[in-house]
Formats: C-alpha cells, sequence, structure tokens
C-alpha cells in the first residue's frame, strides 16, 4: 500500500488519539447557566430541563457546594422572578433585593474563587416578555432599550459580577454597556461577554417555560438574528469586537458550528463562547432516554464538535456532569 495512504497508525492506541484534538475539553472551559428565583428556599425542578432546577438564595450553598469541590469554576445566573410586578420597563430587573443581586452578594461570600457572570436582559422582567422596549406599534424601541440594558449591566457589576453578559441582542448595547462600565469605575472590574451572534432559534423552549421568559405576543425574530443569516451573523461579531465586547459568544451551538468557525477567524484574539441552549441539551437528554446512543457519549461528542470549531469557553446545563466525566 502507498505511504501516504496510512493514517490508521497515527491514532491506534488511546493516547495516540487523545494527541489528535487541537485542545481538549477542560473544567475550567465550563461555565454553567443556573436559575435563581425569588422564593429563597426554592428547589423547584425543572421538566423540559432533566436535572435542572430553579433555586432560591438560600438554597445555593447545597446546590453549588458540591459541584465546587468538584471543580466548577464559574456559574452564570439568570433571575427567575415569580412573585415581581413586571412592567413596560423591566424595572425589577435591578431590584438590590431582586434574586440576581441577592446571588451575586450570597456567591461572592461562599465561594470567593467562583466566576459569576449574569445574563443581562429585560426579557424575564417586562410585563410583555421581550428583551427591550416597545414602540407603539410593537416593535423596539432601541435607544431607551440600550440605555436600560446598561444600567442593569452596571447595577450587577456593582454587586459583585465578575462578568456581565447581554443576551437581549438590542442594537449598539455593547458600546452602551462597556461606556457605564468605564463611566461607573467597573471598566476594569468587570468582563463584557457579547451575546453577538444569537440566532431566533426553536431550542429556547425549556428555557423559556423554566423562566417564565417567553414573550406574551409575537416573537424575537426582530433582534435576534435569522437562522440562515450568516453574513449577518458576521457583521454582529465584527461590530461587537469593534464596541469592546471581552468575549464573544455564538448561541446557540449544535445548529450553527460554522458561527463558531467564523468566530474564531473573525475574532482570533478574543476568548470565544457558545451556549449550548437548553433545547440543545434537551435533545442529547432525549436521545439517550430513548436509546439512541449513551448520555455520556453524545454529550461529549456535541460539546466536543464546539470546541473543534473553535470556542474556548462553552455554556452547558451538563457542567455537573462534565464535573464527573472529566475526573473519571
Ligand atoms: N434573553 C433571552 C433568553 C434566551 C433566549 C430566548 O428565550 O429568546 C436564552 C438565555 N440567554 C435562552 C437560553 C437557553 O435556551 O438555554
Ligand atoms: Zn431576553
Amino acid at each position: 500500500m502507498d505511504i501516504s495512504s496510512i493514517l490508521q497508525g497515527g491514532y491506534q492506541h488511546p493516547l495516540s488519539r487523545s494527541w489528535q484534538g487541537r485542545r481538549t475539553l477542560t473544567k475550567s472551559m465550563l461555565m454553567y447557566p443556573i436559575f435563581i428565583t425569588d422564593d429563597p428556599d426554592a428547589r423547584v425542578e425543572i421538566k423540559s430541563l432533566p436535572g435542572q432546577c430553579r433555586w432560591g438564595v438560600n438554597k445555593l450553598e447545597e446546590f453549588l457546594g458540591p459541584l465546587v469541590k468538584k471543580g466548577l469554576k464559574s456559574v452564570i445566573l439568570f433571575g427567575v422572578p415569580l412573585k415581581c410586578n413586571k412592567d413596560e420597563k423591566g424595572t425589577p430587573a435591578d431590584d438590590p433585593e431582586g434574586p440576581v443581586i441577592l446571588a451575586i452578594k450570597k456567591l461572592r461570600t461562599l465561594y470567593p474563587d467562583l466566576y459569576i457572570a449574569c445574563d443581562v436582559c429585560l426579557c424575564e422582567y417586562t410585563s410583555h416578555g421581550h428583551c427591550g422596549f416597545l414602540n407603539p406599534d410593537g416593535t423596539i424601541d432601541i435607544e431607551p432599550s440600550v440605555t436600560r440594558i446598561a444600567q442593569v449591566a452596571l447595577s450587577y457589576a456593582k454587586a459583585g459580577a465578575h462578568c456581565v453578559a447581554p443576551s437581549d441582542m438590542m442594537d449598539g448595547r455593547i458600546k452602551a454597556i462597556k461606556r457605564a462600565l468605564i463611566d461607573g469605575g467597573y471598566g476594569n472590574r468587570c468582563t463584557l461577554m457579547s451575546y453577538s451572534a444569537k440566532f431566533a432559534s426553536a431550542l429556547y423552549g425549556p428555557f423559556r417555560d423554566a423562566a417564565g421568559s417567553a414573550p406574551a405576543f409575537g416573537d424575537r425574530k426582530c433582534y435576534q438574528l435569522p437562522p440562515a443569516a450568516k453574513g449577518l451573523a458576521r457583521r454582529a461579531i465584527t461590530r461587537d469586537v469593534n464596541e469592546g465586547a471581552d468575549i464573544i459568544m455564538v448561541k446557540p451551538s449544535l445548529p450553527y458550528l460554522d458561527i463558531i468557525a467564523d468566530a474564531a477567524e473573525l475574532a482570533p484574539d478574543h476568548p470565544l463562547a457558545c451556549y449550548q441552549v437548553s433545547g440543545e441539551y434537551a435533545m442529547v437528554c432525549a436521545g439517550a432516554a430513548a436509546g439512541v446512543y449513551d448520555l455520556r457519549v453524545m454529550a461529549f461528542e456535541t460539546v466536543e464538535s464546539m470546541v473543534r470549531a473553535g470556542a474556548t469557553l462553552i455554556l452547558t446545563y451538563f457542567t455537573p456532569q462534565f464535573l464527573d466525566w472529566l475526573e473519571a
């Protein structure tokens, strides 16, 4: 056989197979999305997200203590206020007694080394459930939305968040948040992770169930990217790099590996995050439950495809299992 035809000699052993990846998944690459509700003693299972719960602030030690011991390095907080008075402006988003700010303060005290990121959006706090302010005709009112998002981001930074991550997709919010952080004295103390290429995906259903954040009417197609929009995604990534984002994110992940690769090409000097969203997680769990594949094998195969595409930070609900699987 011709010499150039032989490849199998390079990976015939488990160790030489482990050398074939440019980067391998490590615990520090995992960021765990968690839901914080405003009942301080709550531990409520989320049916559409197997193994995930809404947690009250008083339960965070019971919840995260064991994971920190196993090597959990970072979380991203999502507020799930069930008792607040939602309004057109998302007033409860930066309530100092709200679940997110209370959780930031609690976690900074409990686990000084744990990296605390906060999702920043208005949809969980607005009466209409959209991620921004609305004009009377139901379209997004950009300027006041951006001002409000920046205000909320600064309040989380002041409460002690290491990172703010605006998932709203309002145009210009990265520049506005960066400006607010700098003017507020947090430009060097809080990381800005932009959901730059975030698509209007069908894969957010379980999250919206969990967070009660579905829009009261219409959809988010006028501010989340069309799934076919490779050009818009590339332009959004370049825009956010220029507006001062410290980390670029692509979301969802598996159906958008090409966009992750584009982001790695367009922003080679930035950390690159991707979010394995609720619907992706639920799909992998459902397939395993149906006996289509082994859960652990498929969890690794999906997340390692994101690493191969160029991601250096993975937001995934599989984080607790990966802490065990990577230890084994
Ligand atoms: N701010 C929007 C929330 C949002 C998507 C959506 O509901 O449109 C995501 C959270 N950042 C959903 C994440 C997920 O599905 O896991
Ligand atoms: Zn939102």
